[in-house]
């Protein structure tokens, strides 16, 4: 039994539409889908998600909302007219839109319920097709599937107990369960979305409920690459990758899969194949437990994730304060910010904060203000603008030399490497940059571990 899920390039319109209709119908095994909203059709274009969080953005400055509402209204009226589906769906859409947008009063629950409909009309939408198909579909909420999450709007965690909900969908008799991707319902009831991107959670919350034998992530690439397609042309095609080697480049900018994703799949061990819907005979690739390590390819990608800010800060004989690391973390947590990583020396250390965290530069300058007076460094620094490079491969372990080879390729790219860290179990190094030499150091890497392979 499989999970299938689409992402919004594989719904961005009716022929796409088509095209999934082909896949699932043309493999018995795949009972239930999880579906993304429509995304973009062209480059320029505009997901659905970001129209709707369009139209929250207008209702909340006081702006008319008329045309921002008809524009999402006409992208779905677009997709009924050509698959020949009833006027009355769309009617439904609106009035649930304009009924949300009316009675929910808080701002970010708010912005939660619009942000879900663009999957959620799209999974009405999208099982009403297939019924047309003479295909005995049903559209499953996430209500009805039992997806109870955390009260975090935008940050949506599932409560572990659902998965004894979710299993229940094994015994519906219907052919095929269309479910939207993306939200979930809190125990307050209130509609929460996960982080964006987050239909691939979705998929893999309900593959793990239902124990499905695989779970197929379809978008518009066939394979993962070894580097992003947007700065490699061509680059290597991933066969197999570990859970552990995806979490990494997830993490860090390879946003063909969520990193929150591989969570549900790893704990269970089912594996993921990353497909192409516009070329859906290509196997693509597989994310799995274990694979085989090639010598010749020890590392398996990299990524590079821009926007973030380190706060270094430097004291005599730092090492030997009791507390130190304590102190400046109950910092932060006064703040509410989280932190990525935390590099250290004998007598500095860095914390590294997504920028995003940020609400203009006044928690930045609060926090540093608190760091000096309760901490006392003799310097601190603050440097934005940073990237986080991340070289991947469970093949670079007990190997010699790599770092001398990564350090290599980046200094012929002349990009100064800020901050290092490499973890004990050796199949992951990070390395802190400058924003400027992303693509640079990108490219200097991809030479140097892949030419190689290139034919
Ligand atoms: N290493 C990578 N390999 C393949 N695609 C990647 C990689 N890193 C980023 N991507 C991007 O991920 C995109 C697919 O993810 P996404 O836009 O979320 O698709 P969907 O809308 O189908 O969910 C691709 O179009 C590609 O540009
Ligand atoms: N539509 C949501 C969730 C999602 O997963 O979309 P996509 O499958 O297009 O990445 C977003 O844009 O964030």
């Amino acid at each position: 039994m499989k999970v299938a899920k689409f992402g919004g390039s594989s719904l961005s319109n009716a022929s796409q539409i088509k095209k999934v209709a082909a896949i699932v119908q043309g493999d018995k095994d795949i009972k239930t889908i999880v579906v993304s909203a429509p995304g973009k059709r062209f480059s320029d274009d505009v997901k659905v998600t970001d129209l709707l969080i369009a139209l929250y953005s207008n209702k909340v400055a006081g702006i008319d909302i008329t045309d921002a509402l008809e524009e999402i209204i006409e992208r779905y009226h677009s997709i009924t007219k050509e698959l020949e589906l009833s006027d009355e769906l769309v009617v439904e859409f609106k009035n649930i839109l304009l009924d949300r947008l009316e009675n929910i009063k808080q701002h970010d629950y708010l912005l939660d319920a619009l942000k879900s409909s663009g999957e959620d009309f799209n999974a009405r939408l999208i099982a009403a097709y297939f019924q047309t198909l003479n295909v005995d579909a049903k559209y499953v909420s996430p209500r009805e599937a039992g997806m109870i999450v955390t009260d975090t709007p935008g940050e949506a965690r599932l409560i572990p107990s659902s998965y004894k909900n979710i299993e229940k969908l094994k015994n519906y008799k219907e052919e095929l369960l269309v479910i939207p991707g993306f939200f979930g319902i809190s125990e307050d009831d209130n509609i929460i979305t996960f982080a964006r991107g987050g239909s691939d959670i979705t998929g893999a919350i309900i593959a793990r409920g239902i124990s499905a034998s695989i779970y197929e992530n379809f978008t518009d690439e066939s394979h993962i690459y070894a580097a992003h397609p947007g700065i490699i042309d061509n680059p290597y095609k991933i066969e197999e990758i570990t859970y552990k080697e995806m979490r990494e480049l997830a993490y860090a900018g390879f946003g063909i899969f969520h990193d929150e994703a591989l969570e549900p799949l790893y704990q269970e061990n089912i594996p993921v194949m990353i497909r192409n819907t516009n070329e859906p005979d290509i196997e693509g690739t597989k994310i799995v437990a274990e694979r085989e390590i090639d010598p010749d390819i020890p590392v398996i990608g990299f990524s590079c994730d821009e926007g973030f800010t380190s706060i270094s800060l430097h004291k005599y004989l730092l090492n030997k304060e009791v507390g130190f690391t304590k102190r400046i973390l109950q910092i932060l947590e006064d703040y509410n910010i989280s932190y990525e990583h935390m590099p250290s020396g004998i007598d500095d250390v860095s914390i590294i904060i997504r920028s995003s965290q940020f609400t203009g530069n006044e928690s930045l300058d609060n926090i540093i203000s608190d760091i000096k007076q309760q901490i006392e460094p003799e310097w601190i620094e603050i440097e934005k603008d940073l990237s986080l490079l991340f070289i991947v491969g469970l093949g670079m372990a007990r190997q010699v030399g790599t770092v001398k080879r990564v350090t290599t390729a980046l200094a012929e790219k002349n990009v100064n490497i800020r901050m290092m860290n490499q973890g004990s179990t050796e199949y992951s190094m990070m390395f802190a940059i400058e924003t400027k030499d992303h693509v640079p150091a990108i490219e200097g890497l991809f030479k140097e571990f892949f030419s190689h392979t290139l034919t």
